[in-house]
């Protein structure tokens, strides 16, 4: 026989078919529809290896895990749940779980995991940590199969310190699993200092990265901190990798290999106790056949790969995160508003290509701007219509100046509210209405080119580039 396994889980049916295929891999099976019995059990002295459902009528899983790790450290447990948020993830780790595995699973999977947690040397997997965290924190929505396998991943990180690299798309959601690694990782009283490689000028990154000595270049005028010093004893995000210059790229190798660094200018090493997280929305390993990445820092970074999927390739997340950015909205003092379910099946099947941050404006203005309850699907349709179709009402527009446009706009808005005032910080909001169409124009007009666009605004080129990120824009090149 290859083993005992104990399986607690109050469906039935999850019991049977685990029953049949555990033992048609010739384990010997024990289940039980409650808690108390499984504790009996592990008393009693029984089992190699439990596997454990969350939520049962007597206890929840969750708790009583401790307490079996308590009596039997060496026995592995693998959680299941349908429980399936980063939070559970997390808890199951933290609490001493071998693995945890979100339902509806393969169970192929499940008997691999079995048989790995059993052919590993017997150890205890507690790695201790708080895990007062409570609920509302949460930081990552969705529930999609895509997103818990992040979560799994994630929740196996949290008590290591490799090096991690996001990939994904712009906007799906790239800082915020770093900053989640950090905040229930093992450095969370250390820094977070993200760094985002595009948005600095090139010729500075170094310094910006590494500190440098007074004098070191023109304009050099006092010693300054670099982002590595500042990150010590936390976590370094390095958004956009692939913008790093091939100097800086070799700096920073030298940092991963020897743990140490030179400012610029600087002759002694110093060194340093940074977790890197890395992020690219492009596609290193083409960058790396070019030439323009080197490859050896590109394995160094690699060690562990997460792709975050385009947010078309889990719509079933878009509902969640909906209402999550409705109640954002509502907490800031907006008015609370919901979206009708025809008009979430349209956002279903929108291909959004600025992903979770354009559905993330989208809900905003929608909160912000219309003044129905219930949000429908005209007003989604109007909203997610090309932007030259707005504006033009019934009014003759032919000869009609910006600030006219712009006065007509106000006026309905501001009657939408029939006599009430509309929700503050209504500043901000318009004069974003107004940037995107104004930036967007700007770089069409400049076919796509950045530095002749922030040259025609006449603003700097690093605040063009945020506020295209910001605002969403899609940057579409040499059309003309
Ligand atoms: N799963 C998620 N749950 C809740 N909010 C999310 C999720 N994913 C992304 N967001 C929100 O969407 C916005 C964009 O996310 P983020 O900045 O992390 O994306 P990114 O991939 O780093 O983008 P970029 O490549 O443009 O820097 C943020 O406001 C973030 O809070």
């Amino acid at each position: 026989m290859a083993g005992t396994i104990l399986v607690a889980d109050d469906d039935q049916s999850i019991r049977t078919v685990l029953d049949q295929a555990l033992s048609r891999a010739n384990y010997v099976v024990r289940s039980t529809g409650n808690a108390a019995t499984l504790y009996n059990w592990v008393l009693e002295g029984a089992g190699d290896i439990i596997l454990t459902d969350v939520v049962m009528p007597d206890e929840n899983g969750l708790d009583l895990l401790p307490r079996i790790k308590k009596i039997r450290p060496d026995v592995p447990v693998i959680v299941m749940s349908a429980q399936n948020t980063l939070l559970t993830a997390i808890k199951a780790t933290e609490r001493g779980a071998y693995d945890y595995l979100p339902k509806p699973f393969d169970l192929k999977e499940l008997l691999q995991v079995v048989e790995r947690a059993l052919s590993k040397p017997k150890k205890s997997y507690r790695r201790g940590g708080q895990d007062d965290e409570d609920d509302t924190k949460i930081p990552l929505i969705g529930r999609s199969p895509a997103m818990q396998e992040i979560y799994r991943v994630l929740a196996r990180l949290m008590g290591t310190d490799l090096t991690v690299l996001i990939s994904g798309e712009s906007g799906t959601g790239k800082e915020l699993v770093a900053r989640a690694l950090h905040e229930y990782g093992k450095r969370k009283n250390g820094p977070f200092v993200p760094i985002n490689m595009a948005a600095i000028p090139k010729e500075l990154i170094e310094s910006e990265l590494f500190g440098h000595e007074k004098g070191a270049f023109t304009g050099a005028d006092t010693r300054a901190i670099g982002r590595f010093e500042q990150a010590q004893g936390g976590t370094l995000f390095l958004d956009e990798i692939g913008d790093m210059p091939v100097e800086a790229q070799t700096r920073l190798l030298r940092v991963l290999q020897q743990g140490e660094y030179t400012t610029v200018g600087g002759r002694t090493a110093i060194k340093t106790d940074v977790r890197i997280v890395a992020a690219t929305n492009r596609d290193l390993r083409q960058f790396v056949r070019q030439g323009l990445f080197r490859e050896d820092l590109y394995y160094r970074l690699n060690v562990v790969p997460l792709r975050l999927p385009p947010l078309r390739e889990r719509a079933e997340d878009i509902p969640d995160l909906a209402r999550h950015f409705l109640t954002q909205t509502q907490e800031e003092g907006l008015p609370v508003k919901s979206i009708g379910s025809e008009a979430l099946d349209r956002l279903k099947k929108h291909k959004w290509p600025g992903n979770v941050r354009e559905l993330e404006n989208l809900v905003r203005r929608l909160a912000a701007l219309y003044s129905d309850d219930v949000i429908d699907t005209s007003i989604i349709d109007q909203e997610l219509a090309p932007q030259v179709a707005n504006g033009a009402g019934d009014v003759n527009i032919e000869d009609e100046n910006l600030g006219t446009a712009v006065e007509r706009h106000l006026s309905k808005y501001f009657a939408a509210h029939s006599g009430n005032l509309p929700p503050t910080g209504l500043y901000d909001r318009i004069l974003r209405e107004i940037e995107r169409p104004l930036i967007s124009l700007s770089l069409e007009a400049t076919n796509g080119n950045q530095i002749k666009a922030a040259d025609l605004l006449g603003v700097n080129r690093n605040t063009l580039r945020k506020k295209i990120r910001e605002l969403d824009i899609q940057v579409v090149r040499g059309l003309k």
